[in-house]
């Protein structure tokens, strides 16, 4: 804003117009951000005004323009996606030599244009450094580092998407619960490495039968989780029935034969993820308690109404 009055009373209109026109945009971009969460126009703005006013200012105003180059050069980066940020910069730099090269003396020129250049690259580098932390954080913060399942950070987000999609659009889908039998056992007689090996490989024969859109998370020890969108509690337990199969048909290495004992719940409208999940747990709890190795389905509780019912749905305003 110093800048918009400074260039005014200089007698640069045009350029008071340009840097009025950022301010404008900086308040748009606060209160959008700060009402609705999101903006719009995704940061395409901002750069357009930046490159429009530093390339006139340079024209203008001679080495003063030339200093903000070096900051909007970078702040592409953070600003547009990577595709975007490049060829904006590549427009920009493009802009800023041939400016450079009428304005100024060749060799000065020449300075403008490399070390803009060179200040383009790091920061590419160094957004492309940061984009990749960034999602290698997300996926440590997401999955669990043994077997690769997504932990229990998003578990609630997920069940809930389904629930929202029941609600509003009778999309049901299914979870099925998988607690490893006797596994204490299994770790004291075959040591903890051995137990870890067993996790890994049954994550894997599971994945085997899981379709794109299935989600398996760890949420306990030995305890597992698998996602069904769109499926019903039939098909559910058809799953499950051939996963308790293929766990415990085949021994795991050094020939240790393991069972699993499975829960499968299919979503009812108007409950809750914690009511659906705890749904599974009771009904896994009793496939414990009569013997393991078997699945157990989750009866629906009494006052939801079943998908299957015949119902026609309530609209609600969730
Ligand atoms: N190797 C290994 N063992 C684990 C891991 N997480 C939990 N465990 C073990 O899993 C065992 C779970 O024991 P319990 O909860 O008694 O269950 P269980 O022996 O399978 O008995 P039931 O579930 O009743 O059939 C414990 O011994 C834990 O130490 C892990 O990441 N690796």
């Amino acid at each position: 804003m110093p800048m918009v009055v400074l260039q005014w009373l200089e007698g640069h209109h045009l350029l008071t117009v340009f840097l009025s026109l950022l301010c404008l945009n900086a308040v748009a971009v606060m209160s959008f951000l700060h009402f609705r969460g999101s903006y719009f126009l995704k940061g395409r703005l901002f750069p357009l005004l930046a490159i429009i006013s530093a390339v006139y200012s340079t024209s203008i105003n001679g080495h003063i323009g030339v200093y903000w180059a070096y900051p909007i050069t970078t702040v592409l980066f953070f600003l547009l996606p990577m595709r975007e940020a490049l060829t904006s910069n590549v427009i920009f730099l493009l802009l800023m030599a041939g400016v450079a090269f009428i304005t100024f003396p060749e060799a000065n020129a020449w300075r403008i244009s490399f070390s803009l250049i060179l200040t383009c690259l790091f920061a590419m580098v160094f957004a492309r450094l940061v984009g990749k932390i960034q999602r290698e954080l997300v996926r440590l913060a997401t999955t669990d580092p043994l077997t690769g399942c997504l932990n229990r950070s998003q578990l609630a987000d997920l069940l809930n998407n389904q629930i929202q999609l029941r609600e509003r659009y009778e999309r049901v889908s299914s979870l099925v619960l998988i607690d490893l039998d006797f596994f204490k056992a299994i770790n004291d007689q075959w040591g903890h490495l051995a137990g870890d090996k067993i996790l890994k490989e049954m994550v894997a024969r599971i994945r085997e039968r899981l379709r794109e859109t299935d989600q398996l998370f760890r949420i306990g020890g030995e305890e597992f989780m698998i996602l069904l969108p769109e499926t019903r509690l039939k098909d559910a337990e058809h799953l499950a029935n051939q996963l308790l199969l293929t766990i415990r048909s085949k021994p795991f290495f050094s020939d240790i034969l393991v069972t699993a004992s499975f829960s499968v719940a299919e979503v009812c409208r108007g409950e809750t993820w914690s009511v659906w999940l705890n749904r599974a747990d009771q009904a896994l709890y009793e496939a414990k308690t009569k013997g393991r190795n078997r699945v157990e389905i989750a009866p629906k509780s009494p006052s939801m109404a079943p998908m299957d019912s015949g119902h026609l749905p309530t609209p609600t305003t969730r």
